[in-house]
């Protein structure tokens, strides 16, 4: 894989209001009551708008890359790419030793009425998980994900999402984390296998 330097921050600025501007635009879609013909002249504006972003269009979204200040960023992740408006987008912060994000669900990752898909969890844990094999100073594709879901998870409520390195053997790390409300309550638990292929290590 080849990280390459930034380009063009002010463009990324306005690529990042945008993906926040459209996952209101989720929201408003996944709660919204207004009439059938609102409905549908909305759709005619939102195709509309759908055909000028494809005018000029990539294969792939923003990549991994090194931000100005150094950092890598990958704005067009899934779980935490600001400029990928299926992102929450989480952000995920270390102490060196461990991970942990702060986070809302919204009404948009219903699963069972009135609380959160179960396998929106578990790919926020996948995410957090996998940034903690990074913290520990590994890195890996998920082999293994073990979710336990000990209570609904509401959305709504500020959340804690955390993640630890366990133990490591040879390519194989394993590391545990889990989903939590403020006052320290689990939610939902998972340990997970994060496997460094073999052409990562030119092995
Ligand atoms: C994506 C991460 C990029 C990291 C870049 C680094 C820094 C960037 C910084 C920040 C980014 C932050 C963090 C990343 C955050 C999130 C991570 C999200 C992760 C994902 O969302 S990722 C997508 C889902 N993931 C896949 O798409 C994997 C598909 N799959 C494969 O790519 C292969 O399958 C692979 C690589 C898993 C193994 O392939 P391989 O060829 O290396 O395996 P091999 O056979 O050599 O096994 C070696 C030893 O692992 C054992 N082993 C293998 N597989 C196992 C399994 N499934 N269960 C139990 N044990 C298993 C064997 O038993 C053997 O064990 P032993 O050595 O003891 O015999």
């Amino acid at each position: 894989m080849t990280i390459e330097a930034a380009t063009g921050e002010s463009r990324i600025t306005a690529l990042c209001a945008l993906s926040q501007q459209v996952r209101e635009l989720m929201d408003a879609t996944a709660l919204t009551d207004v009439p059938e013909d609102e409905l549908e002249a909305i759709t005619a504006d939102v195709a509309a708008l759908t055909a000028r972003l494809r005018a000029v269009a990539r294969e792939t979204p923003q990549p991994f890359e090194f931000a100005p200040d150094g950092t890598l960023r990958h704005l067009g992740n899934a779980v935490t790419g600001a400029a990928n408006p299926h992102a929450l987008p989480l952000v995920v912060t270390s102490d060196g030793e461990s991970v942990r994000a702060e986070l809302s669900f919204r009404p948009l990752h219903e699963g069972p009425p009135g609380s959160v898909h179960g396998g929106i969890s578990a790919m926020i844990l996948d995410h957090v998980l996998g940034q903690a094999v990074v913290v520990a100073g590994f890195a890996g594709m998920t082999a293994s994900l073990s979710v336990n879901y000990r209570k609904p998870v509401p959305y709504g409520v500020p959340l804690v999402a955390t993640g630890a390195f366990t133990r490591k053997e040879g390519r194989k790390t394993w590391v545990e984390g889990r989903i939590a409300l403020t006052d320290g309550t689990v939610l939902v638990e998972a340990t997970g296998l994060f496997v460094t292929p073999a052409a990562w290590l030119g092995e």
